[in-house]
């Protein structure tokens, strides 16, 4: 192993402060905390909490989070170098941070000529003494000081001597790291490298480097690895990228990169910690209130999961042929996708997870990629409705009915009544059905014609079949699809249902949205019956 191989790489996580400057991301202190805690768990270095002179929602984390007993990370307080009107000793932003009283401090301060002028509105000098008074007066407070060179590369590109005279300041004010920042977000990897370089050549090698970068260029995350692949040894970004414009850069996306590709050390990337990088990302989208973006590099639902049929084909006999890592590493996992793009090998992957005995060789493999294609030529979409291509399965290679035999439809009828322009309509529905010899009618009145048929078909099955009490549709959704014009186009209506233990999704395609939405109600009805069914044979 080569000495990169062993180097450490200290991960500083701002989603509790840069991550919040992200549109949409609110979180209260008890959120806070709650991502304090996993991010202890997965083996961050440091959790900067908030800025404590901003508000007093950030200074009451700080006094909070001190009642917790934290295992590895360490808790910072983010502010910014001392006001020009001030001295360090008066200046308000300055006393919080020390009142916030934890173990890491981080300021930043201006590196580019242009913001000291245009934005402070103060001399260059003037600028130099703000950066190291601020962190002189800081250092006996904390135990690790670190400085963030705000617009680092801009200003070095703009004025390289005063950017690095910057830098000296903080190093004389005792900060432990310098952490270049690309704030805009407008610099590309083969710059920051360049930039680093020079640095190091500057100021000397053993400077303690470190990257904090924004996504307005889409290349936060391999900014930060070449700052680290040219000698930074800090890194700070967010949890899934959450940050102000584009966000910064994402930890769940450096962390494995660093240790998987670059052969980084990190507490966070030590293998049972990473095995939870996927959980921890999913956590703070819930905690934020936000859904998860499933095409999230590492850690999205969408990263290991395969469509084309030559994908499936190759992964099934080696997932190394279309994947990069294996998914276990951070507690991912491969998916098989069906679609019109699969192929034999979509089919026989589904059938072993669904328990259906097939070989390859049989021939009813080609007849349900050729029925599947039909289907969603037809519009039928089965990616988020396998429920329904598990029970198309089903009735092809075990020759069932379309019912499965739990029950046969009579008729339906759906009537929706309204009589003023002000008034509620009044919808009902009424379902003839035979079930186990038996003709069984029933009403009932919904807040939709579909939930209208839902009651009423429960109420036929529920004596027959009590399991189906505990199920209940948990979403449902209509699409309508593009060929014919307007009122005459065709719908997909996809329902996803719960029960105690599982959710599964099911479709239903027609020109009528009732009977688009019935298809989709019974195919959920008769996957519960049969996993019912299943789990009491496996019990007996
Ligand atoms: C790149 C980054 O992400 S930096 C972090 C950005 N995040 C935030 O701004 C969120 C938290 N901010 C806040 O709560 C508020 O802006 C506060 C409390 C910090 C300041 O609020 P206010 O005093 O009302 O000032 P306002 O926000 O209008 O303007 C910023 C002030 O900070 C000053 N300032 C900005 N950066 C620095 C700096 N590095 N050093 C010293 N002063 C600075 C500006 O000159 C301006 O002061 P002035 O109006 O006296 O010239
Ligand atoms: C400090 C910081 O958040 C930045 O420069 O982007």
């Amino acid at each position: 192993m080569g000495e990169k191989d062993k180097a450490y790489v200290e991960i500083y996580d701002t989603t509790l402060r840069d991550g919040t400057q992200a549109e949409d991301v609110n979180l209260s202190v008890e959120d806070k905390i709650q991502v304090a805690l996993k991010l202890d768990e997965l083996g961050i270095d440091y959790i900067e909490g908030g800025w404590p002179g901003s508000n007093p929602k950030d200074v009451q984390f700080f006094r909070e989070i001190r009642n917790y007993h934290l295992g590895w990370a360490k808790i910072a307080a983010f502010g910014s170098t001392h006001m020009a009107k001030y001295r360090a000793e008066e200046d308000p932003n300055l006393r919080a941070l020390i009142e916030a009283q934890t173990p890491v401090i981080t300021i930043f301060g201006k590196t580019w000529d242009v913001h000291v002028r245009d934005a402070l509105r103060i001399t260059l000098e003037r600028n130099l003494e703000l950066i190291r008074d601020s962190l002189a007066y800081l250092r006996p407070h904390a135990e690790r000081l670190f400085y963030d060179a705000e617009h680092f590369f801009d200003g070095f590109k703009a004025n390289s001597d005063y950017a690095l005279a910057t830098l000296k300041k903080a190093i004389e004010g005792g900060a432990d790291c310098l952490v270049l920042c690309d704030t805009n977000g407008g610099t590309l990897p083969q710059e920051i490298a360049e930039i680093i370089k020079e640095v190091r050549s500057r100021l000397g090698k053993d400077i303690s480097l470190g990257i904090h970068a924004h996504n307005d260029s889409d290349t936060a995350v391999a900014n930060s690895l070449m700052a680290v692949s040219v000698g930074a040894r800090h890194v700070q970004g967010t949890i899934n990228g959450f940050g102000e414009r584009c966000g910064n850069a994402n930890l769940c996306s450096i962390i494995p990169g660093l240790v998987l590709k670059m052969g980084f050390k990190c507490k966070a990337g030590e293998p049972e910690r990473l095995r939870r990088l996927t959980e921890v990302s999913r956590f703070v989208f819930e905690i934020a209130n936000l859904p998860h973006n499933k095409y999230l590099p590492y850690v999205g639902r969408s990263a290991f999961a395969h469509k084309g049929g030559v994908h499936v084909s190759a992964v099934s006999r080696n997932p190394e042929t279309y994947e990069h890592i294996r998914p276990e590493l951070v507690g991912n996992s491969q998916r098989i996708l069906i679609s019109d793009l699969a192929g034999k090998s979509n089919v026989l992957y589904k059938a072993r997870q669904f328990g259906i005995s097939l070989s390859a060789e049989d021939p009813v493999v080609k007849e349900i990629v050729v029925r599947l294609k039909e289907r969603e030529n037809e519009g039928y979409q089965y990616e988020a409705a396998e429920a329904s291509f598990e029970l198309l399965m089903r009735r092809i290679v075990e020759g069932r009915k379309e019912t499965f035999g739990f029950f046969d439809l009579i008729s339906f009828r759906v009537l929706d009544v309204k009589r003023l322009e002000d008034e509620r309509s009044l919808v009902e529905a009424t379902v003839r059905l035979k079930v186990r010899g038996e003709e069984e009618h029933t009403a009932a009145v919904g807040n939709g014609p579909v939930n209208a048929l839902d009651n009423a078909v429960r109420k036929a099955l529920l004596a027959f079949y009590p399991e189906l009490a505990d199920m209940e549709l948990e979403d449902y959704k209509v699409r309508v699809l593009a060929g014919e014009p307007g009122t005459a186009a065709k719908v997909r209506v996809l329902i996803q249902s719960k029960d105690g233990e599982d959710r599964w999704g099911t479709v239903g395609v027609s020109h009528d949205i009732i009977e688009a939405s019935w298809q989709a109600l019974v195919d959920a009805i008769i996957y519960k019956l049969l996993k019912s069914r299943r789990k009491r044979l496996e019990a007996a």
